[in-house]
């Protein structure tokens, strides 16, 4: 893969040069070019992606697509596809688009197809998923599963969490989920209360198998299992791994019969689509969880073969570049007009921070240029009613992505016309604002006195011209948030290309857990600690004081 620093090219020297006399391009005035939006949005399937309220014009366009060859992204995604190694710092190839190969054309990983162990886990999957949603699966009093407690955290929870509650008008009536990740003890505590050890089932996923938060939790689970089951026979029928750790699994307790594998190429916060799903299957039925696949399969064939111009996730990363490194925005927000879809932003906040979240390049030096943005959001229209405030008028520029379905799975009286009416209506009040003048008028009409308009118009004033895309999917579906999930995926890949740095690894999350353990023990008594920087030591000396 191509490793060369972005602002180092033709084109970004382009976009640099132009960038200052553009950066406060109307974007309402770039829609005098009536071919406007056919231009600037792709429709994909049921899937409509609008990027026309951006201030992008055609030339910035060009010179993004020009970046994108000059960095060799089309070599880039091949390598991925391909399974080489582009994981660097680990030495490992990036295949989970190979978990949701439909084509089961063969993926080679280190020399062998992967096809082969992927379809055996998938069809294990499918067996165990059916039983348990057929109440075949039984527990040690002979009673059929109703309660599915996910063990897991960061890629072992948010993509389940959000898959399952993004698809709950799939879920089977008969069975509820629930997912444990904090290790603060109330989390467990809490789910432990809700559920009974006879019917219940728990799925520890842990790629690693060595999490801390994972590996207590579970043993919390277990001891509180055998306490009612007072039978570590039992233990087979209520406990299964999801892990690529064999070893540490057995050493658990788990019999590796009842564990789902998968592989180092996978990387956590990429692996819903892998055994790590197991959950989805059984909540939803196999045959939706292969439908999820299915779509991102469709994504995958999207992203690898379509012309940049017309690349969806191509596009959007291109645009999130122009917003990031040219117009100066920091933070991106993803906004969900759909209640379902109310974990999404949470776990596209792992997989762009935890992926592009990084200031080293792959050359090893620290970049001149600013990488993954902070990533937030809520579902629309609550955050109308409490962010968007800062959004509209704020000093900060932050686009936004807003995505909605055309039809919804509740069709309850009036209420999804009118979630949509709020969805079209902020992307327009975001790009258009609203002026001194028309306020004025406005107040004059509604008898305002002069001094009263004096003072209050300017507050009433909307600049406009923030950016958005809207995503409108017909409906979501396994297949089309399959799509939409694979879609955010190669966004972050296409950055992480561009911007020279590995999006696969995440060293930033080890330091804290190293110093974690070591200050564990220094709190297992009441002696004062001094071996920390006079913060540190205050603050463990303070809560020892506390606790008493
Ligand atoms: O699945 P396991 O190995 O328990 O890891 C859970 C999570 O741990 C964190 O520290 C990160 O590394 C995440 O990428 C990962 O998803």
């Amino acid at each position: 893969m191509k490793s060369q620093n972005p602002t180092t090219t033709q084109a970004w020297q382009r976009l640099a040069n132009f960038s200052e006399t553009k950066k406060n391009q109307q974007i309402k005035t770039l829609f005098s070019d009536p071919s406007r939006f056919d231009k600037f949005s792709i429709k994909w399937e049921d899937v409509l992606v609008d990027f026309s309220k951006n201030r992008l014009d055609d030339e910035t366009m060009q010179a993004l697509l020009d970046l994108a060859v000059e960095l060799d992204l089309k070599s880039a995604i091949e390598a991925m596809f391909r399974g080489e190694k582009i994981n660097g710092t680990e030495g490992r190839a990036v295949l989970h688009t190979a978990l949701r190969n439909r084509s089961n054309k063969p993926v080679f990983a280190e020399g062998k197809d992967v096809m082969p162990e992927v379809n055996a886990v998938l069809a294990q999957m499918k067996a165990f998923a059916d039983q348990v949603s057929q109440g075949d699966w039984l527990g040690y009093t002979g009673k059929p599963i109703k309660s599915l407690v996910n063990i897991g955290i960061g890629g072992s929870d948010l993509g389940p969490v959000m898959v399952t509650e993004a698809l709950k008008p799939y879920q089977n009536p008969n069975l509820e989920v629930f997912f444990v990740s904090n290790v603060d003890g109330t989390h467990m505590a809490e789910t432990l209360k809700r559920v009974d050890p006879e019917t219940t089932l728990f799925f520890i996923a842990s790629k690693t198998f060595t999490t801390q938060e994972t590996m207590t939790n579970a043993h919390t689970a277990r001891s509180w299992f055998l306490e009612k089951a007072k039978d570590g026979a039992a233990v087979a029928k209520h406990f299964v791994a999801l892990s690529t750790n064999a070893k540490a699994v057995a050493e658990f307790g788990i019999d590796t019969k009842n564990m789902f594998a998968f592989w180092d190429w996978v990387g956590g916060r990429y692996s819903l689509w892998s055994a790590i799903g197991l959950p989805i299957a059984c909540a939803i039925g196999f045959d939706n969880f292969e439908a999820l696949l299915t779509g991102a399969h469709a994504m995958d064939l999207h992203f690898r073969h379509e012309p940049f111009e017309n690349n969806i996730p191509v596009v959007l990363a291109l645009i999130g570049i122009w917003n990031c490194n040219f117009l100066g925005a920091t933070s991106e927000a993803i906004l969900p007009y759909d209640q379902y879809l109310h974990r999404f932003a949470a776990y596209f906040q792992q997989g762009n921070m935890e992926s592009n979240g990084k200031y080293i390049s792959r050359t090893g030096e620290k970049v001149n240029y600013t990488t993954g943005p902070i990533i937030w959001g809520e579902p629309g229209t609550n955050g109308q009613h409490a962010f968007y405030q800062l959004i509209h008028q704020g000093t900060h520029l932050i686009p936004c992505d807003f995505i909605a379905p055309a039809i919804s799975h509740n069709p309850v009286g009036d209420h999804h016309v009118k979630l949509l009416s709020n969805f079209f209506a902020q992307t327009e009040a975001l790009m258009n604002g609203k002026s001194l003048e028309e306020v004025k008028s406005e107040m004059a009409k509604a008898g305002k006195s002069t001094s009263e308009i004096d003072q209050i118009a300017p507050h009433r004033v909307f600049e406009g011209n923030r950016p958005t895309n809207s995503i409108l999917i017909k409906q979501i579906t396994p297949y089309t948030l399959g799509a939409l999930i694979a879609m955010y995926e190669h966004k972050i890949f296409v950055q992480g290309v561009l911007w020279n740095i590995y999006s696969f690894d995440q060293w930033g999350v080890e330091l804290g857990k190293v110093l974690a353990n070591a200050i564990l023990p220094e709190l297992k008594d009441a002696s004062p600690v001094s071996s920390h920087d006079a913060s540190t030591n205050g603050l463990i000396n303070a809560y020892k004081g506390m606790r008493g």
